[in-house]
């Protein structure tokens, strides 16, 4: 047996799944932490929610903060118009490995680029290193102390636009409260709730969409 729970993950997708297929990668990575060991994916409750943002957004530049696996990852790109590019930020290198192979074996690496690093170092670089204009959708879901720090990091930097849409996961936790009030009170953004429950379980969960209002 692999020795940490995300080759475990992995494993068991590779073993199960069907190559090349990204519904199939993501049906059995939900199976496995139903049944078998609980992690930290947006999952499929939540993941529906990312899904429609996502597809009311038709976004062309897509950023993820935490990659972790490469479930999410995997979510957005299925649904990506044939040019557009998903962005993802980890900073564990076992996790950036990991999801490097899922999202191989999923058949979707064309649209994925992981940046091995953490947020606060990748940020101040995609313009000047990635080519990035601006992201269209921002997909937010690293750790909640760090919510509200990239975000204003990602205002500085310039690389949000009028009508960008950011989607933070996991915003019922207290870690992530300061962040919950800049957004809804700074004037910058338009923001939903959408309630939900944290990943394959019971325990109430949230999102939160945030729609850009300022000219750059
Ligand atoms: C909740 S998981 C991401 C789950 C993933 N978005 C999904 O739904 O499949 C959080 C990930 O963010 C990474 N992370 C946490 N803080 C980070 C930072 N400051 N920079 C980059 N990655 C970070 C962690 O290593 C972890 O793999
Ligand atoms: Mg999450």
């Amino acid at each position: 047996m692999a020795e940490t729970r995300e080759q475990r993950i992995l494993e068991f997708v590779l073993q199960n799944a069907v190559r090349g297929n990204p519904q199939s990668v993501l049906d059995h990575i939900d199976k496995y932490c139903r049944e078998k060991e609980w992690a930290m994916n947006v999952g499929d409750e939540k993941g529906l929610i990312l899904d429609n943002v996502l597809q009311e957004t038709n976004p062309s530049m897509v950023l993820e903060l935490g990659t972790y696996c490469g479930y999410s990852a995997i979510r957005i790109a299925r649904l990506l118009k044939p040019e557009a590019l998903l962005l993802t930020i980890e900073m564990n290198p076992a996790h950036a490995d990991v999801a490097r192979q899922m999202i191989e074996f999923a058949g979707v690496k064309d649209k994925v680029k992981i940046l091995q690093n953490s947020t606060e170092h990748i940020i101040p670089k995609l313009k000047a290193e990635h080519g990035v204009e601006h992201f269209d959708f921002v997909f937010i879901d690293h750790f909640g102390n760090r919510y509200l720090s990239d975000t204003k990091l990602l205002e500085e930097c310039c690389v949000l636009r009028k009508g960008t849409v950011l989607l933070a996961d996991n915003v019922s936790f207290p870690n992530s409260a300061d962040f919950l009030e800049y957004i809804r009170t700074s004037g910058h953004y338009d923001c939903t709730n959408y309630p939900a429950h944290l990943e394959y379980s019971d325990k109430p969960d949230a999102m939160e969409r945030a729609v850009y209002r300022r000219q750059r």
